[in-house]
């Protein structure tokens, strides 16, 4: 997928200023309030006790607040923060080598758990679970295996999809954790918050226009924020009001429902090549050329629940909504599906 993607939930290069914008702690972190909640719970009655958070999972789609969590789970427990992330850990000696410098109690966070390899996550298993770690030294007849006993720690995992990970180490997460997407309110309230720390100037019916364009996640909202800051900067307008944002957005080509050219050209195929469906997710994503997997972690979840899609067991289906978004006449439904009509 493009990676210049405008409203792509995958962090863009260069985005590290973003640190600057991250919320520090639970109470500064918008929305989630499920998550948080329990979270708060569970954070308190570790730190209460003296012992380490159990394992946290968090799973949603890209750019939701997974890292971010992650690190107001370290401050809020008082405790030190290692990352690293799937792809990076190629050998069991290199989460080895992570493990044995933990101090008690801290928490490291894996982004993109589910692609560690398979070799790292046999070791993580009884890391995990016995805060040992058991190793194989040598090769051959010599080979003997070691014991070494770790710090008690926190893993926090992050997935965009839980249903990736192996059983056996989804299991082993006792606090397992869905991020959603955020309602517009709750984006108003990143916006603004997101403006503050940047120093720009944007009125509420502004935040508003951004928000309801930014997909329900945090990252495309910041991102939408710092496009549209630019335009108005060039246009000389001194606040970012409404029509300050909608101009900026159409020519980001965002639109009101926020989604972007790419989101129309799958909506597209799958209305003019295969007449709305069901078809399945490997054929539509070859049809706009794109890979099956950033389909399904950054298209699909946001179309499904804002109801322009639907799964079925036979593939994706359009929706009515995707119908009227696009401005294209509806198939008249089979004979016997009116009936379920009745009661949409
Ligand atoms: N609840 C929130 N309140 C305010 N800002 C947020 C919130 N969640 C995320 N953000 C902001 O959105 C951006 C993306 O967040 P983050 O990097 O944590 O997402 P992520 O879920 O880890 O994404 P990925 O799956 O791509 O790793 C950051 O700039 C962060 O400051
Ligand atoms: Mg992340």
């Amino acid at each position: 997928m493009s990676d210049d993607r405008i409203i792509s939930g995958a962090p863009a290069p260069g985005e590290g200023h973003d640190r600057a914008l991250r919320p520090q702690t639970l109470s500064e972190f918008v929305g989630q309030e499920q998550a948080k909640g329990n979270l708060k719970v569970f954070i308190d009655a570790a730190r209460g006790r003296g012992e380490s958070l159990d394992h946290v999972l968090l799973f949603g789609p890209p750019g939701l607040g997974k890292t971010t969590l992650a690190q107001i789970v370290a401050r809020e427990l008082g405790v030190g923060f290692r990352a690293t992330s799937g792809p990076i850990l190629a050998k069991a000696g290199d989460l080895a080598a992570i493990l044995t410098n933990l101090e008690p109690r801290d928490v490291l966070f894996i982004d993109e758990i589910h692609r560690l390899a398979p070799t790292v996550e046999e070791i993580l298993y009884p890391a995990m679970e016995d805060h040992v770690l058991d190793l194989i030294i040598g090769e051959g007849p010599s080979a003997r295996s070691v014991r070494i006993d770790l710090a008690p720690f926190t893993l926090v995992g992050a997935t965009t999809r839980a249903g990736l990970l192996a059983t056996p180490l989804r299991d082993r997460f006792g606090i397992p954790l869905r991020l959603e997407f955020y309602t517009p309110e709750e984006l108003v309230r990143v916006i603004t918050g997101a403006a503050r720390k940047m120093g720009v100037a944007v009125n509420d019916e502004g935040a508003r226009e951004i928000a309801s364009r930014s997909r329900g996640t945090p990252r495309v909202a910041g991102r939408l924020l710092r496009r549209v800051r630019d335009f108005a900067e060039a246009e000389g307008s001194p606040v970012i009001d409404r029509l300050a944002a909608a101009r900026a957005l159409s020519r980001l080509e965002v639109d009101e429902a926020g989604l972007d050219s790419l989101d129309r050209r799958f909506l597209k195929a799958l209305i003019e090549n295969y007449g709305g469906g069901p078809v399945g997710m490997d054929t539509l994503a070859a049809a706009i050329a794109e890979a099956r997997d950033s389909v399904e972690d950054v298209i699909e979840p946001y179309l499904l629940q804002q109801g322009f899609i639907q799964r079925t067991p036979r593939g994706r289906m359009a929706c009515a909504r995707a119908y009227a978004h696009l401005g294209l006449a509806e198939p008249p439904k089979p004979a016997g599906a009116g009936q379920a009509a009745l009661f949409d």
